[in-house]
């Protein structure tokens, strides 16, 4: 019945959460009825970082409801802590409990690669996706998660690694070094690397605007996944503003509510991912010139397609 992080990384199938995720977000983003999923609840404690979420959904659809409670406790290692519960939706039974540091870490990491097919590689010309350049940005678990979907889905020609303290890029770099041999380390910020790379993905818990527009290149991807709060931001007001952004979040109502860069910057949003699934016309519009941000903040549906995927494959 509980599920622990080695299970879930080991029976969680990357291709199948990324299709699942595609199913539930295009729902989602177009209102479908047999799907709920209330704003979640962000309690935090004492006034201070430290908090407790709450993320429900149900999917009449498909049978399942799910709810994942976890801690935040950004002063912790882990940071994240908590469990994933998924029910049958017609019953009411209780089918299965799993650890959610790996779930939302692989499903977040899948939900910005899905971000990254619909608006980088749909861009692309086929040499430029021959020697696309990959860059993370923070290499704790997110980070580190997201090398490890981004590297099982995509073959990059080189990929870059930074975080504040380098140590932490390093170890990422050295406990792959037996499967990528493409793995350098930025040192700073202002490295010419930085404005090379094609898809950047920031998984970091930073307050302040760690990259603006002159530190990229045109045209270029980024997947902005660490800021959750008011006070949270990654990305600088000049790239959240620019004419050449086009932004993208997983939820409108989360991002205006939890997203630091778009709060903060008034930045407008130009569509949900789920939008932009099964829909030609926007994959048409899409200009290679552009810059495009994702913008996730993570949300209960996401957790539904991690669970739901892990579920039928242990039932098989
Ligand atoms: N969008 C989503 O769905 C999700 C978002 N998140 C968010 O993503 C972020 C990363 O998560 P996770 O890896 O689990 O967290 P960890 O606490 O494990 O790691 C924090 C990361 O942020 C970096 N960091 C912290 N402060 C700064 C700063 N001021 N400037 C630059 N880098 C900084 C750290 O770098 P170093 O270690 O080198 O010091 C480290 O890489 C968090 O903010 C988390 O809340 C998490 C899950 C889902
Ligand atoms: O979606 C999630 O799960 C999280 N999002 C922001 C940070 C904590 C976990």
């Amino acid at each position: 019945m509980y599920y622990d992080e080695f299970a879930v990384k080991e029976n969680l199938s990357l291709p199948s959460l990324l299709e699942v995720l595609s199913d539930v977000l295009y729902r989602y983003s177009k209102h479908d009825p047999s799907l709920q999923q209330p704003l979640r609840s962000i309690l935090s404690i004492n006034g201070q970082q430290n908090a407790l979420l709450n993320l429900p959904c149900i999917d009449i659809h498909l049978g399942y409801m799910c709810v994942k409670t976890i801690t935040s406790f950004p002063e912790s290692s882990p940071a994240i802590d908590g469990a994933v519960s998924l029910f049958n939706s017609n019953n009411g039974r209780l089918l299965l409990i799993a650890d959610a540091k790996e779930i939302t870490a692989r499903r977040t990491a899948t939900a910005s690669f899905l971000a990254t097919q619909l608006l980088a590689f749909k861009k692309w010309k086929n040499e430029q996706k021959e020697n696309a350049i990959l860059t993370i940005l923070g290499c704790s678990v997110q980070g580190r998660a997201h090398l490890d979907v981004f590297t099982q889905l995509f073959k990059w020609n080189k990929i870059y690694l930074w975080s504040r303290n380098m140590t932490h890029a390093i170890n990422l770099q050295s406990d792959y070094s037996s499967k990528l041999s493409n793995i350098e380390i930025l040192k700073d910020l202002n490295d010419n690397r930085l404005q090379q790379s094609d898809v950047i993905c920031t998984c970091t818990a930073s307050e302040e605007a760690l990259i603006g527009l002159k530190q990229v290149k045109k045209g270029v991807h980024i997947n902005a996944v660490g800021s959750f709060r008011e006070t949270m931001r990654e990305l600088a007001d000049d790239l959240m503003l620019s004419s050449d952004t086009q932004i993208i979040v997983d939820s409108k109502e989360s991002a205006m509510k939890e997203a630091g860069e778009i709060i903060q910057s008034k930045a407008k949003i130009m569509a949900e991912l789920g939008e932009l699934i099964h829909n030609d016309k926007f994959s048409n519009d899409i200009c290679n010139e552009k810059i495009t941000i994702f913008k996730s903040v993570g949300i209960a549906v996401e957790d539904l397609a991690a669970a739901i995927v892990l579920y039928e494959s242990l039932k098989k």
